[in-house]
């Protein structure tokens, strides 16, 4: 059998908070680039990336850069282009023929992109969609958000005292955890109040905030008008591969986004596993075409480095799931037509 083609999915690196609450010391000022930034860690996180990847696909992909072999974009986020950018440096390291400066050992290599309103398909959750509303509506009237919310209230209330931020939820809290996260990451010291079970509290209830974006109510819905579009995206470029002769040159997609986009995905799947996607963590789908000449899909998850990724597998099919097989299991999770669906 032999491998086809490769789709790519993967979270941009470790970056500087989004932004800080009220009565946060670190303000915008502490950070070296400011908020939202790809860190010199994030950077390394992603160049390690690439070289995982290229010992991977080192008999799939050719040794040097060709551009008809592989397709990358990013969401229009410094962030997340400078991870292409860096993952890419880890990929295709030029070999002699290919350094335009015999004293650089990068080459450029082409980071597509659309600008961040015209973004609909790798930035999530997906919006204006009122029928997507309605189901958040619902959700928040359901009884595990309500005793979640219940059962959190005087640890909120203590959060929303101690931060400055007044209309503090469930919804909102995760940007709490990301930036004490981000500040325990960088050796930056604590407030007093963040005891480390607080820190496991806000965790927990920032993991909370992605159940409820992607599921706990509705599931199936919800991934027809969230991850469903993007997988609709990535199932069209499976079957798109498997129709065309085996020198198509397109052998790699890949997508940098965020952790959102990775949820959103692996929810339609029905393969999250309730972890908020690590800073450089990849979803991989790779196609092979099978000696009897049918093709196969499998997945795998790389969310922790120095690790080989780990096979995921669709709920009612195996790790090698027949293509067929997985357009028939993906097809109740991707819309038919995004904007009727989303309409009330
Ligand atoms: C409103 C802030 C949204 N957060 C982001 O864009 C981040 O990149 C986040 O998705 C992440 O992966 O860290």
């Amino acid at each position: 059998r032999s491998l086809r083609f490769v789709t790519l999915v993967y979270r941009h690196g470790d970056r500087s908070p989004i932004k800080a609450f009220p009565r946060d010391p670190y303000q915008e000022s502490a950070w070296p680039q400011g908020f939202g930034q790809l860190t010199q860690v994030g950077m390394r996180q992603q160049w390690e990336l690439g070289q995982a990847l290229r010992r991977r696909y080192r008999d799939f992909l050719s040794d040097t850069y060709r551009r008809q072999e592989i397709f990358i974009r990013s969401t229009d986020c410094d962030r997340t282009l400078m991870s292409a950018e860096a993952n890419l440096a880890g990929l295709y390291p030029p070999g002699g023929q290919q350094m335009f400066n015999p004293n650089i050992s990068w080459q450029p290599i082409p980071v597509h992109t659309v600008p961040e309103s015209d973004e609909r398909l790798l930035k999530f959750p997906l919006t204006p969609c009122p029928r997507y509303e309605q189901l958040q509506t619902e959700t928040r009237h359901s009884a595990e958000y309500i005793n979640k919310t219940k059962e959190n209230w005087q640890f909120l209330q203590m959060v929303a005292k101690e931060t400055g931020i007044r209309d503090i939820s469930l919804e909102s809290v995760w940007s709490v955890y990301d930036t004490l996260f981000c500040e325990q990451t960088h050796k930056m010291d604590l407030p007093a109040w963040v005891t480390p079970d607080v820190m496991t509290q806000l965790k927990q209830l920032k993991d909370f905030g992605f159940e409820f974006l992607f599921g706990i109510h509705n599931r199936v819905e919800k991934a027809r008008l969230q991850g469903g579009v993007l997988l609709d995206h990535i199932r069209k470029n499976l079957t798109k591969a498997a129709n065309v002769s085996a020198h198509q040159n397109l052998k790699l997609l890949a997508y940098s986004a965020h952790d959102t986009t990775l949820v959103a995905l692996q929810m339609a799947l029905d393969v999250y596993n309730k972890i908020q996607a690590p800073y450089a963590s990849c979803h991989l789908f790779e196609l092979y075409q099978e000696d009897d000449g049918n093709f196969s899909v499998e997945m795998f998850y790389r969310n922790e480095s120095g690790k080989e990724p780990f096979p995921l597998t669709i709920p009612d099919c195996q790790h090698k799931c027949p293509l067929q097989r997985f357009l028939e299991l993906t097809d109740p999770v991707v819309p038919q037509d995004w904007e009727q669906e989303c309409k009330v």
